[in-house]
């Protein structure tokens, strides 16, 4: 579909002499909300890796922004991926992380404030963030995805470790980045945030 900003086809993965995913047909709009959602290990991660251009297809093919994903800072400027905790810098706190986040991409979405106060981070924002609880380091993470420029968002269980007030929030933010005409494909095992997005399942089959 020439409008697609997101599209696999006949995605075919296999791990370990498995397969994961297989001839997965995907086409996603510019400003939809998509929501993958299955159960554990039904390959929910790996299809998002394969959209960020870290898992290679063992046959198909993924576009991004009509090209197979790419390592460089062009890909990286448009995407923004939230997948497992990163690797915090020793000796920043929470609001440094942010701080460096703003400093290395130009034209951050909201400041470093605004972005502690939409998650609700202001009152830790001087902490580092391994003493920042489960919830609130999530918080953290998203706040640095979201503040960096992007047009893409790929969010892996965006909702882990989130209270149900904050797993509300989250839905209005992603529902707001969409409107903006950014584009958003989370795996998620809330069934709530899902009916944010229209659902698939890697399988293929509307979920
Ligand atoms: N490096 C690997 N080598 C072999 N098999 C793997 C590897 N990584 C993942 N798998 C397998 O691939 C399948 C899909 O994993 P994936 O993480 O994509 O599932 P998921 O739907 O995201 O699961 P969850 O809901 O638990 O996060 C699982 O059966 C998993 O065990």
């Amino acid at each position: 579909m020439s409008d697609s900003i997101i599209s696999t086809d006949d995605l075919t993965v296999e791990l370990g002499g498995n397969p994961v995913l297989r001839d997965m047909n995907l086409t996603v709009s510019p400003g939809e909300i998509v929501a993958v959602v299955g159960p554990n290990g039904s390959g929910k991660s790996t299809l998002l890796r394969c959209l960020a251009g870290l898992q290679p297809a063992t046959s198909g093919e993924v576009r991004v922004f009509g090209r197979p994903p790419s390592d460089d800072a062009g890909f990286w400027g448009r995407v923004a991926l939230l997948g497992d905790e990163p690797a915090w810098y020793p000796g920043l706190t929470a609001r440094e992380h942010l701080e460096l986040m703003g400093a290395v991409h130009a034209e951050a979405r909201m400041t470093v404030d605004t972005a502690l106060e939409e998650f609700a981070l202001e009152e830790r924002a001087d902490a580092p963030p391994l003493n920042l609880s489960t919830g609130q380091r999530q918080r953290l993470c998203l706040a640095s995805t979201l503040l960096r420029p992007s047009t893409v968002l790929l969010l892996d269980e965006p909702e882990r470790g989130l209270d149900t007030s904050f797993r509300a929030r989250l839905a209005d933010l992603l529902e707001e980045y969409a409107d903006e005409g950014g584009t958003v494909v989370m795996a998620t095992h809330d069934q709530d945030l899902a009916t944010h997005g229209r659902q698939v399942s890697p399988s293929g089959v509307a979920a």
